[in-house]
């Protein structure tokens, strides 16, 4: 709802009420409305000010009636009854003003901001645009570079910058609303007429073209395929170019394309999805709202490589303190300046003071016997994580929660060396550890749910989305990909160049194709674990490991020496080693050539179709494996696992998403398909939970886990 009260006789003051976020619900929306109205009508009302609850302005149009039934006032009727009126109505902006809560504030007459507030435009990570005039007002209102940067990014600014961009016109570190109130009545009885920002001519600029081709040509760069990027720039170039009106007009029609197509659903899923794997469940029924976590004041990180250097920077950055520990002195002194220049970057950036005292640096690992929490992050090798946790287990303190980062390694075993198990989970960290937001917080069958809530929450202290899985070969995220990986070295067995392979990929919308990002991980990883395995038979490159077929092409090339980037070839060849512009390799070509021709393959037409369809459905096929073993609760956790983890495109909501998108019927049916061409490759294979949710009719994602029960319950 909005409020409407009297203060200090002649301020009618609008309070949004709707937790968490006062979003604009209809109920809000038809609050404002009659508020306004009676704010008008009260001769004794001088002027208006506009805030919202508990400390935050407003968070947008409510998402969650999106593809409802509209009901209530629209938006922009609304924003503009704000700007026609005859009293000043000054927005007060504390915590947030994103979206349409910015598009109101912009609808107002005067904007006064705390200084710790947030602002933005955020529509276009959801798929949409600012269409509640958002595009037409701020690019009159700042300028259209400004407006571009904001709109196509929906980044959010500071109140400083909002100052700075001319977006407030004051910025106060005391009550927002006190100070609303008082700069309400000190410009009442003022003509409004140059504060209406609809009536703005937008600032004209004398290269329009060259700026919006450039503007352009950034998006769809960037956009990796999503519409709504492309949609805000002619939004805005709509409003540069047109009368207020027709820009609306414009604004409204863009609108009519984004709102309807599969990619603003994916992204307003992938919304939800980021939230709700917050409330994680395990299968023996522990779950985030019954299970505490510990704080955790003091951790320690044990092994300074890439990824113990990450986690160092993140725990401090976070106000942790952090005991790091690196055995050999030379590499210790390295780390220490590495973390330093990190912490100091990225200090810089924020503008504030690097947080280096929070780190003690230390060669002897006794040194950790005061944490709460330990994160192990030495080399993937299993031994050495034993012998690492048998030294932890004697030195630490009772209580003590020892977290491995492993991409894949069997956490059960791990905690069999340890007196507690119970205090013992993984927490997956993907590199860079202090950038990249995904962490998978892997639990063993011995995991108490304190150390999985307490992992989780330190996820989230230190600005991670974190999703709990269970423990299997390369957890959630590893796994899933091993199929992906597989298809696509056979494509090439068969045929396909990885040029080809990668180019439909990056089409799709990754990042990097499956061949250019193995090249960037190192082909060695994947080597060793295949060799700890017992895969790799040295100078014996057979096409099958126990009855299924294998590609040995990844081994060929390691024992060439071909790693990857680093080495300065794998897939690819590049001009040095390190080097990060892949280049085809006509050595590659001529030594598929000789494979094909030693193993009586004969080369064939692949297409578009096939590869994307063998690449994504087999992973898809291991998601649903996964699911139906209970090692994700849902297939939110999957899709935030891939969109975060993955660069699975972002407008494409996951892979499980994309499974419901293109039909489950389709998705088993040309697995199906493929299964029957590849009868020894067992993950084309549609598994049982996908035949059973094809034959309930096919329900929508967010039905999925009643089908799911069911099979568990049928175990
Ligand atoms: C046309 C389109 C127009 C005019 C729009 O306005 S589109 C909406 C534009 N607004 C946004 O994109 C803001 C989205 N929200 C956020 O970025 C963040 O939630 C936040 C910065 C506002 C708060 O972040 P945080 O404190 O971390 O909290 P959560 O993200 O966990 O959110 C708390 C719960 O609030 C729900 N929420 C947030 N925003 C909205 C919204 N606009 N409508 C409905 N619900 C919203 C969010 O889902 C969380 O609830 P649960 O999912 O956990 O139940």
């Amino acid at each position: 709802m909005a409020q409407y009260t009297r203060i200090s006789g002649s301020v009618g003051l609008i309070t949004l009420k709707n937790p968490p976020v006062n979003a604009l619900s209809a109920v809000v929306r038809q609050g404002i409305v009659d508020s306004v109205e009676r704010a008008l009508g009260e001769p004794e009302v001088k002027c208006l000010v506009i805030c919202g609850q508990s400390g935050k302005f407003c968070g947008g149009a409510d998402i969650r009636e999106f593809g409802k039934k509209m009901t209530g006032p629209p938006l922009i009727p609304v924003f503009h009854a704000i700007e026609a009126a005859a009293k000043p109505v000054v927005a007060a902006i504390e915590g947030i003003a994103l979206g349409g809560g910015l598009e109101l504030a912009l609808g107002c007459h005067y904007r006064i901001a705390h200084s710790k507030a947030k602002l933005g435009l955020p529509e276009v990570t959801l798929g949409l645009l600012p269409a509640a005039a958002g595009s037409q007002r701020l690019p009159r209102l700042i300028g259209v570079p400004a407006a571009l940067d904001l709109i196509t990014t929906g980044r959010h600014v500071t109140a400083a910058e909002a100052l700075q961009l001319g977006i407030v016109d004051q910025v106060t570190d005391h009550n927002t609303v006190d100070a609303a109130v008082k700069f309400a009545l000190s410009v009442a009885g003022q003509s409004l007429d140059a504060r209406r920002i609809s009536t703005f001519p937008c600032p004209r600029l004398s290269n329009l073209d060259a700026v919006f081709e450039a503007a352009m040509q950034k998006v769809r760069q960037a956009a990796r395929g999503a519409i709504a990027p492309i949609a805000c720039v002619q939004a805005v170039r709509a409003a540069a170019t047109l009368p207020y009106a027709q820009g609306l007009e414009r604004e409204k029609e863009l609108m009519a394309t984004l709102f309807t197509s599969g990619q603003a659903r994916a992204l307003q899923y992938s919304f939800f999805a980021q939230r709700a794997v917050g409330r994680w469940s395990m299968p023996s029924g522990a779950r985030w709202d019954t299970s505490k976590p510990k704080p955790i004041r003091k951790a320690a990180v044990i092994g300074l490589g890439t990824m113990g250097r990450g986690i160092t920077v993140g725990l401090a950055q976070a106000g942790l303190s952090v005991v790091a520990v690196e055995t050999q002195e030379k590499q210790l002194m390295e780390a220490k300046q590495a973390v330093s220049g990190m912490l100091e970057r990225g200090a810089k950036k924020r503008g504030v003071s690097p947080p280096l005292g929070n780190i003690s640096y230390s060669s002897n690992i006794k040194t950790v016997g005061d944490v709460d929490l330990v994160i192990e992050a030495v080399f993937e090798d299993m031994a050495l994580k034993k012998e690492v946790f048998q030294q932890l287990s004697a030195v630490c303190r009772p209580g003590t929660f020892l977290c491995t980062n492993t991409s894949g390694l069997d956490i059960d075993d791990l905690a069999s060396q340890t007196p507690n198990p119970e205090l013992v989970v993984g927490m997956h960290f993907f590199a860079p550890a202090h950038v990249m937001k995904l962490l998978e917080v892997v639990y063993g069958p011995r995991s108490s749910p304190q150390a999985v809530a307490t992992a989780m929450q330190l996820g989230k202290v230190i600005g991670k989305v974190s999703v709990a899985v269970g423990n299997c070969q390369g957890f959630v995220g590893n796994r899933m990909l091993s199929p992906y990986l597989s298809q696509a070295n056979f494509l090439l067995e068969e045929g396909a160049t990885p040029e080809f392979v990668d180019q439909v990929l990056e089409e799709f919308g990754f990042a990097m194709g499956a061949f250019r990002m193995s090249d960037l991980s190192g082909l060695d990883v994947g080597w060793r674990v295949r060799k700890a395995a017992g895969l790799v038979v040295p100078g014996q490159p057979a096409r099958m490991r126990q009855g299924c077929r294998y590609s040995p092409l990844g081994d060929l090339l390691c024992e060439q020496g071909r790693f990857g980037q680093k080495t300065g070839s794998g897939w690819y060849q590049y001009d040095k080693p390190g080097s990060r512009v892949a280049k085809p390799d006509p050595w590659l070509h001529s030594f598929l050539e000789e494979y094909r021709t030693r193993h009586g393959l004969v080369a064939r037409r692949i297409d578009h179709q096939e590869v994307l369809e063998r690449c994504l459905y087999s992973l898809i096929n291991e998601g649903f494996r996964i699911l139906e073993e209970g090692i994700a609760a849902g297939p939110e956790d999957i899709d935030v696992i891939y969109v975060l983890g993955y660069s699975w495109p972002r407008h494409r909501g996951g892979p499980m998403f994309y499974a419901d998108m293109v039909g489950l019927t389709r998705v088993l049916e040309r697995l199906e398909f493929y299964h029957q061409a590849h009868p020894d490759v067992p993950s084309l294979q549609p598994c049982n939970l996908l035949r059973k949710l094809v034959a309930s009719g096919s329900p929508p994602i967010h039905r999925w886990r009643e089908v799911i029960k069911k099979v568990h319950s049928q175990l």
